[in-house]
């Protein structure tokens, strides 16, 4: 398991402390962990192991952006959790956060590398992708990194970049993708599959008179995708053994019924009829079947549901375990 620790714990926890020293580092968003950012975690991993210590990822939170600029960082892709969790799988041992105060942000890049990788961490290892910068007006890149790194007998390695159809594949570009649906793109990227979680609240309570009861999701912190009707498989804490349930999704306004263009995310879950309020579900999503559309009245919204359905079924049927 990847442990989510932050900064400020490892002045009150000296055994934490001691136990993250000499390890392998590498600094970044790591938003999605996508194909780029697993490629460059294996390379923490097989570093850690060569010099004896821990693999080690590290964050600013909340995103720098967010902190210096007036609109704001991104949508995010995942939580913080989510990208330990990912991270497990990938043998890292600590998501390590710091806390992105202006103060810590307007660190040079000398005093952030001396600081944080050399007092802090004294690491031996640092891996990072070509397009890394940090310190103040992101003033230092891969250059002075290795500058800043032989000066104290840290090795340095710049991976070579993922890349797909010809271009780099970045947290952007799989934002990009998701914001316009196209889901088998954005896991592509991902190599896992892009999730939604959310708590179960209650609606309109109109689905269940339409024979399909619907879980809505409300407390989504990561980014919507483009509204339209998904092929998804649903999960919660305490489904049996993991048992995944495929779902049809709809994320969108109800046009049929109400004019108001409020999103809501909300999920017909195939063959289960259980108690779901309350819950927190994680909505895995494989692809888009179709956008929102105003139905003349509903029974042929039912109609098409029953289409919808037939199409999800088939879709999570034939599911490869990876995307
Ligand atoms: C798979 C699925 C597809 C849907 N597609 C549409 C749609 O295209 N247009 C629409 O107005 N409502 C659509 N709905 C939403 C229904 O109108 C909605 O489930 C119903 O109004 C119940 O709302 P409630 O959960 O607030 O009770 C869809 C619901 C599901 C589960
Ligand atoms: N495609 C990639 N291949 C290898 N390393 C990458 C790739 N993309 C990013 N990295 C590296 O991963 C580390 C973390 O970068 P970051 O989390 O900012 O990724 P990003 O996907 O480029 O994000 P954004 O699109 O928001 O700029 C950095 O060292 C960065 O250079």
């Amino acid at each position: 398991m990847t442990s989510l620790i932050y900064l400020s714990d490892l002045a009150g926890d000296p055994d934490l402390h001691q136990s993250l020293q000499g390890g392998a580092i590498s600094i970044g968003n790591f938003d999605g962990v996508h194909l780029g950012h697993r490629a460059l975690l294996d390379r923490v991993r097989q570093h850690a192991e060569r010099v004896g210590g821990k693999a080690i990822a590290i964050v600013m939170d909340p995103h720098p952006a967010s902190v210096l600029r007036p609109h704001g960082a991104p949508p995010k892709l995942t939580t913080l959790p989510r990208r330990a969790e990912l991270m497990s799988e990938l043998g890292i041992d600590h998501l390590l956060v710091c806390e992105a105060t202006r103060e810590f942000l307007n660190q040079t890049a000398e005093e952030f590398f001396q600081r944080l990788i050399v007092e802090q961490l004294s690491g031996k290892a640092i891996i990072e992708g070509p397009n890394f910068f940090f310190g103040r007006d992101r003033a230092g890149n891969t250059t002075r990194l290795k500058e800043l790194a032989d000066e104290r007998q840290i090795d340095v390695e710049i991976v070579v970049p993922s890349v797909r159809d010809e271009r780099l594949v970045s947290s952007s570009r799989v934002r990009e993708a998701i914001a316009s649906g196209d889901l088998p793109l954005a896991n592509q990227m991902l190599g896992s599959r892009y999730c939604l979680t959310g708590t179960v609240t209650t609606g309109e309570q109109r689905g269940r008179t339409l024979g399909f009861p619907t879980a809505n999701l409300s407390g989504v912190e990561t980014l919507i995708p483009e509204n339209g009707v998904y092929a998804a498989l649903a999960s919660w804490e305490g489904t049996v053994d993991g048992t995944c349930h495929p779902a049809a999704v709809h994320i969108g306004p109800n046009p049929t019924f109400d004019e108001r263009q409020e999103t809501k995310i909300e999920a017909h879950l195939l063959d289960y009829d259980g108690d779901l309020y309350g819950k927190m579900l994680t909505l895995t999503l494989v692809s888009q079947v179709r956008g929102v559309q105003k139905f003349a009245d509903a029974s042929a919204l039912k109609q098409q549901l029953q289409i919808d359905l037939q199409t999800v079924r088939e879709t999570v049927s034939s599911l490869p375990s990876q995307p």
